[in-house]
């Protein structure tokens, strides 16, 4: 019998035998299996929001949900929800720090074929009402939809937040502003929408990057079926294992050569050259500020290269003991948003982003991942997409320093769009 059927007789089970319990606001219930399958061909043939998939880019593991039993506005409130529950909240932070985490219905953790399946039950309302609530969830528990290929998918660039006119402008307005104000780097960004036809499935679509976008975090976020948030980002906001945090520096970028020796003279070039290096130790100072106040001992780890499909950046780890009681709120609103994705000093590039770009980041350069009481893990949303119906949004953005040229800008942030364009076929560009 495939491992699902019996997970979903087991929960069935469980559901029939449950006596709510009034010390317990919520009960979890958890069953473990071998599994053989994609969690996201299984959240494709789900019809139950919000959805949630993340799979990390370290390590073997992959976090599916559906559904939602509690959430919260707060960062604060989500982090005393886990202390106390020991339960795993999942969400993360758009760009503007507008926080969103949740308790999912279902929770699947990966760990290699290993699957654990954790169902959660709200004590506090009527078990009638969730077992109804419920019953849907159960019904598609089994089901799988097979992935479709993409590759014949057509992208038709329609309109573009800044051209590449206005994309220089907007960099030259950057550069005078780092002449003429206290900012040191601010990261500008474009988004630019296709047409696609066939419409585009996210999970389709997301699949097809993991198979070629390695070394990242691969993420989708969908809260209603309208529209869903996909990405592979390299880029790790950080990841915590007790009080021991690990966080990074990427940022400063130069291309990828298909040529190794020619892609090796890049990666030499990138590691000595002033402007990328400036760009990214930026980063590193604005990581190491904010988080002084909470770390016992800050250390930071040489420079080095993080090679992608498209391009390669420069990379430092960031390795940090917490001081006692700083729980994930406080690290989540330390760190975020790094350098990489906003500037420096930080309120400034964030008042000149909002001033200058034409559109709106939402969820693009924000954070997602999930909270546990001994460990938390978020990425950076970049490199990522809104897809809605026949339509796809493709954001990216590039660091502004002293020295950046804002055509050289603009091929950097064409190339990073590149990582998700490219898996579909791109009939017009501008
Ligand atoms: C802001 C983005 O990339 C950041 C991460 C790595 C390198 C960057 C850069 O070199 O400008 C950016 O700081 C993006 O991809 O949208
Ligand atoms: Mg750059």
């Amino acid at each position: 019998m495939d491992n699902l059927q019996s997970l979903k007789r087991q929960v069935e089970q469980c559901l029939l035998t449950h006596q709510p319990n009034p010390q317990e606001t919520i009960s979890m219930y958890q069953f473990h299996v071998d599994f053989y399958g994609h969690l996201l061909s299984w959240l494709k043939a789900q019809s139950t929001y919000p959805q949630f998939y993340f799979n990390l880019r370290d390590s073997a593991e992959k976090l599916c949900a559906i559904g939602k039993v509690r959430s919260f506005s707060e960062v604060f409130s989500a982090n005393q929800f886990v202390q106390q529950s020991g339960f795993t909240l999942i969400g993360g932070l758009t760009f503007d720090g507008a926080s969103c985490f949740y308790l999912p219905r279902l929770l699947f953790q990966q760990q290699q074929n290993r699957l654990t399946l954790s169902v959660f039950i709200d004590n506090q309302v009527a078990f009638s009402e969730e077992k109804a609530a419920i019953a849907p969830l159960l019904d598609n528990l089994a089901r799988y939809m097979a992935f479709d290929d993409i590759h014949s998918n057509r992208l038709q660039l329609i309109d573009q937040a800044h051209n590449q006119a206005a994309w220089c402008n907007m960099v030259q307005s950057a550069l005078q502003a780092l002449q003429h104000t206290e900012l040191n780097k601010v990261v500008l960004a474009n988004a630019s929408d296709f047409q696609c036809i066939p419409a585009l499935n996210a999970k389709d679509f997301l699949r097809e990057s993991e198979l070629v976008n390695t070394h990242c975090y691969h993420f989708l976020f969908a809260q209603d079926a309208e529209r869903c948030f996909v990405g592979s980002s390299p880029e790790c906001l950080y990841q915590r294992q007790d009080n021991h945090l690990i966080t990074e520096a990427l940022a400063g970028t130069a291309f990828v050569h298909h040529d190794t020796q020619q892609n090796q003279q890049q990666a030499d070039w990138l590691l000595h050259d002033s402007k990328n290096q400036y760009e990214n130790w930026l980063v590193v100072e604005g990581i190491c500020q904010n988080l002084k106040h909470y770390a016992q001992n800050i250390d930071v780890s040489p420079l080095s290269i993080k090679q992608l499909r498209q391009v390669q950046h420069l990379y430092r780890q960031i390795f940090v003991e917490l001081a006692p009681h700083i729980g994930d709120d406080r690290c989540l609103q330390a760190i975020h948003p790094t350098a990489a994705i906003s500037g420096l000093p930080q309120q400034i590039a964030i008042d000149f982003i909002q001033k200058t770009e034409k559109f709106d980041r939402t969820w693009y350069a924000g954070t997602l991942g999930f909270i546990s009481p001994q460990r938390a893990e978020f990425c950076v949303t970049i490199r990522s997409a809104i897809i809605e119906h026949n339509k796809i949004r493709v954001f990216a953005g590039a660091g502004i320093v002293e020295g950046s040229d804002p055509l050289l800008e603009w091929q950097e942030i064409e190339r990073k769009a590149m990582g998700l364009i490219s898996l579909l076929q791109s009939t017009t560009t501008q």
